[in-house]
């Protein structure tokens, strides 16, 4: 069987003022997983749930439900719910009355509203707390209300537009867990969109990185991070160490002034790219064993590493995350593996990407 249940067809999204919001969308979405949408403000993100939820129009494109396109299906019409950044709950009614309200907007019988309402407090650990006043409950519990709210309709999507971006810290960590935990228990597909990278992290079965309207890479958390295509995606998410370099041929790149030997392929000779390498693929060693020598500039212990600043001849820094400690002016070398040199074209698309891997039958990361 079909396991999509959500499609998006070459959607883009401009507004009369000329503001192009997204470009050229696409996706597949699969019933029962956790997404996340995961850019800087003003990328796009709540406009992609707008447009699922139906509260705004594609401009162009295609959007799919179970296999129906639904351009033109009002949003009380479509089998999904939002969760607002700010909750949007009613402070005049009770917790059991917000979560009840989509139901009697409904006319559903009262037996059955109290049934629902009872059994979605439940699945959000909020039993017994129906009479409580909204002024009464804390930023988590709130949070909690607005879930058991989407999850009252039974919908077969739930939406989330940053909904932990009221919370402080702590709470927000916990929330990341129970949502996650929420949504496997309910079986559901969750939209979830934020701009925290730790959080898409932590919590996604898969994540869509977004810039300007675009998509910047899609795949696993796992994915992401080790494997960034592109300079904005590298940068975005975690951190990294990005220099100027040169592909001299397949398996072959400078930078630093060096030569390296790598595992990536399939571009012109001497093409000018990106060199991505990832601060705990570092490793510190002396300078007579480094592929790299630097100097240490300054040092910040991180409580299970110390991370340093380094400079290399030419320049160029390096962030490292070390186990070992250094010394603030000391001449440190670097150690790599040829993996861990992650190698980019200037502004390679996932689509440009996937056809370069496809065509010059990399192992690596197939
Ligand atoms: N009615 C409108 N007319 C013109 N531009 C708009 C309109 N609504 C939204 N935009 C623009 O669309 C772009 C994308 O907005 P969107 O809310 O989708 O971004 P976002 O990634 O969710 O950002 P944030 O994290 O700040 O919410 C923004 O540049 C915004 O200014």
């Amino acid at each position: 069987m079909d396991n999509t249940i959500i499609r998006f067809e070459n959607v883009t999204k401009s507004y009369n003022d000329g503001t192009v919001v997204l470009k050229n969308i696409n996706f597949e979405l699969e019933r029962g997983k956790f997404y996340t949408l995961l850019g800087p403000s003003g990328c796009g993100k709540t406009t992609i749930l707008r447009i699922i939820a139906g509260f705004t129009d594609a401009t162009t494109g295609d959007v799919f439900f179970n296999g129906k396109r639904i351009n033109d299906v009002p949003a009380n019409e479509r089998h999904v719910n939002t969760v607002f950044q700010d909750y949007a709950l009613f402070p005049h009614l009770n917790v059991f009355e917000n979560v009840a309200f989509g139901l009697r907007i409904k006319k559903v019988k009262e037996v059955e509203v109290k049934e629902r309402v009872q059994k979605a407090l439940k699945f959000v650990n909020l039993a017994g707390y129906g009479n409580r006043e909204i002024s009464e409950m804390s930023g988590g519990q709130r949070q909690r209300v607005a879930i058991a709210r989407a999850i009252v309709n039974d919908p077969d999507v739930i939406l989330l537009d940053e909904p932990l971006s009221a919370l402080d810290l702590k709470l927000r960590t916990e929330m990341q867990y129970e949502l996650r935990e929420l949504q496997q228990r309910l079986g559901k597909t969750f939209i979830f969109v934020t701009h925290d990278q730790e959080e898409a992290l932590a919590m996604s079965d898969e994540i869509f990185v977004l810039s300007h309207g675009e998509i910047k890479q899609s795949g696993t958390p796992v994915d992401i991070y080790d494997e960034p295509i592109n300079r904005f995606v590298a940068d975005f998410i975690g951190e990294s160490n990005i220099v100027d370099g040169i592909m001299i041929e397949d398996y072959k790149v400078k930078f630093a002034g060096k030569e390296f030997e790598c595992v990536d392929g399939g571009m012109k000779p001497n093409e000018k790219i990106d060199v991505v390498i990832r601060p705990e693929d570092l490793e510190m060693t002396t300078p007579d064993k480094g592929k790299l020598v630097v100097t240490v500039d300054t040092q910040l212990f991180r409580g299970v590493h110390y991370e340093l600043s380094t400079y290399d001849k030419d320049g160029n820094e390096w962030l490292v995350h070390s186990l070992k400690k250094a010394e603030v002016g000391e001449e440190i070398g670097l150690d790599f593996d040829p993996e861990a040199i992650h190698v980019m074209r200037l502004n390679e698309t996932e689509e440009d990407f996937d056809k370069r891997l496809e065509a010059y039958g990399d192992e690596e990361h197939e």
